[in-house]
């Protein structure tokens, strides 16, 4: 499913309109109905309701009128509460219906709306602002959002919650809390990304009759297992474990010896043929957990942490991997610098770059530009911090626009970018996928080191970097979620993510 910006949302409207024909009138008709039936179909009874409806002077505004004449057929108590009389000509035509029909309609003010907190509303629906807000909410709006967040009322949005962004799915001053919001045609940015999500409650889409045909360059989407390609999880049945691949991994150190057998654990449950873990003999005390399956090449260390010396002994090995992953549980230092630039010098096998591997090319102008110009697949799973660190930007501007982020990162080093957070963002610079499955309860430290270890898993099982990616970024949620019909948030570790893959990937199977 695709994912609007405002300016595409307006221009699909502005094709369909003066292109194809379709009176906005008709689309605004068509919205505002959207909304009613799906209020209608939430409630047994409209009749015995109090509902408001509150509107602004925009289309937004415009799609709320129409709401309005729809409930006030089948409720005789419905009041619209209108900010200001000067609304757009669409609107107006809505607006004189409902003066027609004499439906209670005011106009908005600070009294009103203070007497408005005796009366009761059971159902309020926010055609505030849509998706043109354009700055912050302050003054009466303000105090009626916040009037509203605080009346009990099932909210319904009409398109976006009002006082978010639905470019950037920040909230601008305030916004209105819905249970429910019903967008049109596709969903905004606003309507996927936290924290806009949060404040949609449900988000619903509807179709109001703009034709598909006009509706074209669009990058962003939602990942669905429609587009996942599953293809290579059949086996033949006289496969041997050359067919599936070896992952090699780089990672630990005497500090986190645990990123390393998060990762490679993910990675041999996740279905590759062989999986060679290289990782420092200090980091070896604790790996009482790691699966048998893994190869262990223990590598000589310095103070605890890989070595450039140690690291060379292996390059034979290197040479054979089908993928290499590089950073979790590094720590950064110069060794680490200088094995990673040994390696993008050297070698030209798939490379998935996390966590310290991710800090150490932040650092390095000498590593960006190798990896920029390095001749094979690259993945770099970067969570916002070190996506900041990468970009050389504040952490609070990869939150306003992590699109901008991920696709920045991909671009300039040509690679797959996995943007990780609460909605992951995978891309390859041009399209855009955004993760809305998983849960907070993947927040804990390790759940990335796994994420890692299903991408190398997959890569090395014939997927491309960017089908690796999505599939393992889907994986690793689904675990997570299953997990959580049977576990409460706090209880459900990394560990039982790597678990967790088998109902997944059975789940994701089965359809
Ligand atoms: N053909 C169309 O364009 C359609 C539009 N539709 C609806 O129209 C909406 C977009 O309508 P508009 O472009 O008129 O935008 P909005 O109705 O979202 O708001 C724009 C109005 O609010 C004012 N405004 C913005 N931010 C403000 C703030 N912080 N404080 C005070 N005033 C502020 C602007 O000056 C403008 O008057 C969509 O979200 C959707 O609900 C639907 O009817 C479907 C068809
Ligand atoms: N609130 C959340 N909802 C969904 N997924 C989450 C949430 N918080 C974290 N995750 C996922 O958990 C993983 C955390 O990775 P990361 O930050 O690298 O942790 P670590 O480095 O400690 O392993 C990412 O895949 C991220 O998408
Ligand atoms: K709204």
């Amino acid at each position: 499913m695709f994912v609007l910006t405002s300016s595409q949302m307006r221009e699909i409207d502005r094709k369909a309109s003066q292109e194809i024909g379709i009176p906005e009138v008709v689309l605004m008709e068509n919205a505002g109905f959207c909304v009613f039936e799906e209020i209608r179909k939430d409630f047994e009874t409209l009749d015995d309701k109090n509902i408001a409806v509150f509107c602004g002077k925009g289309n937004n505004g415009g799609d709320g009128f129409v709401v309005a004449r729809y409930l006030a057929q089948v409720c005789p108590n419905v009041k619209v509460f209108l900010f200001d009389e000067n609304v757009t000509l669409i609107s107006k035509v809505f607006l004189d219906i409902l003066k027609r029909l004499e439906v209670d309609v005011s106009i908005l003010s600070e009294e009103l709306l203070l007497s408005l907190k005796t009366q009761r509303f059971d159902i309020i629906v926010d055609a505030i602002f849509g998706i043109g807000l354009s700055k912050d909410i302050d003054g009466l709006y303000k105090k009626a959002i916040e009037y509203i967040n605080g009346s009990g009322a099932y909210v319904y949005s009409v398109d976006i919650p009002s006082g978010i962004c639905s470019d950037s799915a920040s909230v601008r001053g305030c916004a209105v809390k819905a249970n429910k919001t019903v967008t049109f045609v596709y969903p905004k940015i606003g309507n996927i990304l936290y924290p806009g999500s949060y404040y949609c409650g449900k988000v619903i889409v509807k179709d109001i009759g703009i034709p598909e045909k006009i509706i074209k360059d669009i990058k962003v989407k939602i990942l669905t297992a429609e587009d996942l390609d599953i293809s290579k999880f059949y086996r033949f049945p006289d496969s041997h474990k050359g067919d599936y691949g070896k992952v090699g991994i780089v990672a630990g150190s005497k500090y986190y010896p645990g990123a390393a057998v998060l990762c490679s654990n993910a990675a041999v449950q996740s279905g590759c043929g062989l999986c060679y873990l290289i990782t420092p003999q200090e980091a070896l005390y604790f790996q009482n957990l790691r699966k048998p399956e893994i190869v262990v090449l223990p590598l000589e260390g310095k103070e605890g942490v890989i070595s450039f010396d140690g690291f060379v002994k292996f390059d034979e090995y290197l040479a054979k991997f089908d993928v290499l992953g590089f950073g979790c549980g590094l720590t950064k230092n110069e060794e680490v610098e200088k094995i990673l630039i040994h390696i993008l010098e050297n070698f030209q096998i798939p490379i998935v770059i996390d966590a310290d591997g991710l800090n150490t090319l932040s650092s390095s102008q000498k590593a960006k530009k190798l990896l920029a110009n390095y001749k094979s697949q690259k993945v770099l799973t970067p969570h916002y911090m070190e996506a900041a660190r990468i970009l050389g930007v504040d952490v609070k501007d990869v939150a306003k626009s992590p699109i901008d982020a991920a696709t920045k990162i991909a671009s300039e080093f040509r690679a797959i970018c996995v943007l990780k957070g609460s909605r992951t963002i995978i891309t390859d610079g041009d399209e855009v996928f955004i993760n809305v499955l998983g849960n907070p309860g993947m927040a804990k430290g390790g759940s990335g080191d796994v994420l890692t270890g299903i991408i190398l898993s997959m890569i090395a099982q014939g997927y491309s970097a960017f089908e690796a990616a999505k599939l393992s970024v889907y994986l690793h949620s689904l675990s997570a979620d299953i997990l959580l019909e049977k576990k409460a948030m706090q209880t459900i570790l990394p560990s039982d993510i790597i678990e967790g893959l088998d109902s997944a990937i059975r789940r994701l199977i089965e359809g």
